[in-house]
């Protein structure tokens, strides 16, 4: 298809809906719907805004699903995430993730066979294998079964000598499971030991704290699990890492916890990384671990100072970049997510501004535009990114960026040069994974004045706007049980829920600029975030690809 040159981009033109208005795309990350008690930092902020916007109920706000099989993932019981959810809000079709790719590539043994897998395992005669990624079972980035079966699997297929390089979680998971999952994998480790395969951990540290940066946001994060990893050097050394995840944890919580690499009795890393190993990074997600695969396999490179680059053999669990072809080895196809509403749209005229900042400044262009870095055309598109904080965990600034995305997004609205301006506005997710409710409640207040600028523009210029989000995650701050009461831990303390929900989040529409029938379909209960490209294209005036999951809105003849 695209490869060949055959896809045609024309959209027909939409009998009913005029073409030239200017649209607003505003997509709230973590912003869910549940019920409003005093854990949904959503409903105890104010909103006045998003409130408002409910008021346009059924015809002009909804619900819709953002989690699960409405966004390719295994199972229903899977959380949205950012990846999943902006690629379907961008694509306008459900795609199979990389979640899913490799449950099955994992289960029929495919894995096994392909080229990423012969690379890494020529390696495993004199080297050893190093597997690196987060370590959980939350099946956003990773899930410890696929570890596990990775593990067993390369075992059974040479690898002698394995060395497994841990990044704690608490952002998927509860915070303070990180010590049952290394257990859980210390077990699967012994059993490999007595098989005789040399298997270890060999260091570890907190995801945000260590290796999973993203967007370039702050190398130096990058660069501390290098040196752990690789150069078997860190702060702290442990002969046992359950031992060492305990007593770090009375410091830091699971995602903060600082680099640490074990040690033999000697006090010699077990595990640093040398010319003829092989490398896996097993996260199936690309954010979060582009940064790591550019200072593995980049021979020019000036981030952080690497002090020792080993000649190795690297495969990531998937490719993460595809127009980078980064990492160039993998073991695992990744989704291929073409023809996407972005590369529709320009090809028909529209003309669009994006704009986050850092933290989600990937979201609202690459995951949205199918996993793609760039432009599809640089005359027609600008992208801009504002800087993230750096060094902070969000709860201290919770207003983020907000008010600065919204008035990029107002004054690219009211330039006129542009017919789509998308943002991400990302407090209630970056805030919510903090799981400071008070915090997460000022968050989602910044979120809501970050809306209305947007929209006060749209009424300016007589646009459109479609607010909606990528998956849950403010509107729920405890872990819950059956029938939706707070959970406590032994301790009597609420279990505070810092990962995504599975809740369904709002969609709006409206502005001056919306022709009057324009409503909600009621035929289309089940819609989720892959129904809005369609929507988005028939309000610029055309009607969706065929392929593309069905449109939410119809025009009723008044
Ligand atoms: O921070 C992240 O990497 C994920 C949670 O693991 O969040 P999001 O999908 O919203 O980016
Ligand atoms: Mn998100
Ligand atoms: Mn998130």
């Amino acid at each position: 298809m695209a490869s060949s040159g055959q896809v045609s981009f024309k959209l027909e033109d939409h009998p009913k809906l005029p073409k030239g208005k200017r649209i607003a795309v505003v997509v709230l990350d973590g912003w869910g719907e549940y019920k409003p008690d005093q854990y949904n930092c959503i409903h105890v902020a104010q909103t006045p805004t998003m409130d408002s916007l409910k008021q346009g109920a059924p015809d002009r706000w909804r619900l819709i699903r953002a989690h699960g099989n409405a966004v390719g993932l295994p199972t229903e019981d899977d959380m949205g995430n950012s990846e999943v959810g902006h690629n379907a809000l961008g694509a306008g079709r459900i795609f199979a993730q990389g979640a899913k790719l490799v449950d099955l590539a994992l289960a029929s043994g495919k894995i096994y066979d392909g080229e990423g897998f012969k690379y890494i395992s020529e390696s495993f005669e004199k080297g050893t294998l190093h597997l690196i990624g987060l370590l959980s079972d939350g099946g956003v980035h990773s899930r410890l079964d696929q570890l596990q079966l990775l593990l067993k699997g390369a075992s059974e297929r040479g690898a002698k000598r394995i060395r497994v390089h841990v990044l704690t979680d608490g952002r998927d998971v509860l915070d303070g499971s990180s010590v049952g999952f290394v257990e859980t994998l210390e077990n699967d480790l012994a059993k490999l030991r007595e098989k005789g395969v040399d298997a270890r951990i060999a260091s570890g540290g907190g995801r945000m704290y260590v290796t999973m940066d993203r967007y370039e946001n702050d190398w130096d994060v990058v660069k501390r699990g290098w040196d752990a990893q690789v150069l078997g050097e860190a702060p702290h050394k442990f002969k046992n890492a359950i031992e060492a995840v305990k007593k770090l944890r009375e410091n830091a919580n699971d995602q903060y916890l600082p680099p640490f690499v074990i040690v033999d009795d000697n006090n010699k890393a077990v595990g640093p990384i040398v010319d003829g190993d092989a490398v896996v990074t097993i996260n199936f997600r690309a954010d979060r671990m582009v940064m790591l695969a550019k200072a593995l396999e980049y021979q020019d490179f000036n981030k952080f100072d690497r002090v020792r680059v080993p000649k190795i053999r690297y495969a990531g669990m998937l490719q993460y970049d595809g127009e980078l072809k980064l990492p160039s080895r993998y073991l695992v196809s990744p989704p291929e997510i073409d023809r996407t509403s972005g590369e529709y749209l320009v090809h028909n005229g529209v003309r669009t501004f994006a704009c986050s900042e850092t933290v989600k400044f990937g979201h609202v262009t690459f995951f949205w535009n199918g996993n793609r870095s760039g432009y599809f055309n640089p005359q027609m598109e600008e992208y801009v990114e504002i800087p993230s904080d750096v060094g902070i965990t969000f709860n201290v600034q919770p207003k983020m960026k907000a008010l600065e995305i919204g008035e990029k997004a107002r004054d690219a609205i009211l330039s006129g040069k542009f017919d789509q301006v998308r943002v991400n506005i990302p407090n209630g997710d970056m805030v919510g994974h903090t799981g400071d409710i008070e915090a997460t409640v000022v968050a989602c207040k910044a979120a809501d004045e970050a809306v209305k600028m947007i929209l006060d523009a749209i009424e300016q210029v007589g646009g459109i706007y479609v607010v909606t989000a990528d998956h849950g995650n403010a509107e729920d701050m405890v872990k819950r049980n059956k029938s939706g009461e707070p959970l406590l831990d032994k301790n009597g303390d609420l279990q505070i829920l810092t990962s995504h929900t599975c809740q369904p989040v709002p969609i709006a529409i409206g502005g001056p600029g919306l022709a009057p029938g324009v409503r909600f379909r009621s035929d289309v209960p089940n819609g989720g975030l892959a129904n809005v490209a369609a929507t988005v294209m028939n309000l610029h005036g055309f009607v969706a690809p065929n392929d593309y999951e069905t449109t939410l809105i119809e025009v009723a003849d008044n």
